[in-house]
């Protein structure tokens, strides 16, 4: 089990002073599962990934418990999909670059074209620069990369944003997929709707701070407890059926 306690992000400013936009975030993540980390836009989802990762800049100070299975969590254990497919290398191929991860994770080298095929991905995929592949590959092509170090919890970061409907499914899918095989995945997204389809629990950040972690039945039930969550949330499946003609 992930276990995360209190997590808290803190920038320090040039000025002397400094800005917190992450505080008290408690989270947990079993392999087998999908869980959904959902807010607003600048809530901190994707602070929460950074910190986990350790890829905060120098003037970032975290604080918090990260462990897993009771203990620190160590270099390998977690991998990220990032939000960007800027987080491709522009200049390598696919396919080098999924080997490239496995290498600097010390895995063995990867069978690349098993590597894509897992993710829905043609096998010439592996010989195209990052700018031939779409906006749905290149997606995948980001879980690809963090598939290959071999780490047993994934964190996709906004892993449907600017996808058609289908492939924001498909993608969604695979990763429900991942969770099947083994992994802890954590979901990161706007899509609410389309995000409790596959994630057990979802946990919900306003401006910072946790407001609640709720079951995905909770959503539909009406059930929420928050008024940030529900707000949330009929803001997401509002049809305007109700809208004076
Ligand atoms: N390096 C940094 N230095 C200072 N503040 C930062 C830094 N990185 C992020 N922040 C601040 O942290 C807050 C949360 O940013 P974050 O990118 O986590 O939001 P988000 O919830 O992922 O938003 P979105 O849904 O728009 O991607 C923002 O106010 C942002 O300005």
């Amino acid at each position: 089990m992930l276990r995360v306690t209190a997590l808290s992000v803190r920038f320090r400013r040039h000025d002397g002073g400094h800005s917190q936009p992450l505080s008290g975030l408690d989270l947990t993540l079993a392999r087998g599962e999908v869980v959904g980390l959902v807010g607003g836009s600048g809530a901190g989802k994707s602070l929460v990934a950074e910190a986990l990762m350790g890829l905060l800049p120098r003037n970032a100070e975290v604080s918090g418990q990260i462990t897993l299975a009771g203990q620190p969590l160590a270099r390998g254990q977690l991998a990220l999909a990032p939000q960007g497919i800027d987080a491709l290398d522009p200049l390598t191929r696919l396919g080098d670059q999924i080997r490239r991860f496995a290498r600097l994770a010390g895995q063995p080298p990867p069978d690349v074209t098993a590597c894509l095929a897992r993710l829905g991905l043609p096998a010439p995929a592996a010989r195209a620069f990052p700018h031939q592949l779409s906006g749905g590959m290149a997606k995948r092509a980001l879980i690809a990369t963090a598939l290959a170090t071999g780490a047993g919890f994934l964190i996709a970061d906004e892993p449907t944003l600017g996808l058609d409907p289908e492939t924001a499914d498909r993608i969604l899918a695979l990763l429900a997929g991942l969770a099947a095989e083994g992994h802890g995945v954590c979901v990161i997204s706007h899509d609410l709707p389309r995000l409790i389809a596959i994630a057990g629990r979802v946990t919900i950040l306003q401006e910072g701070r946790m407001v609640e972690t709720a079951q995905a039945q909770e959503f539909t039930g009406g059930q929420l407890r928050h008024p940030f969550s529900r707000a949330l949330w009929s803001a997401q499946t509002w049809t305007g059926a109700d809208l004076p003609c």
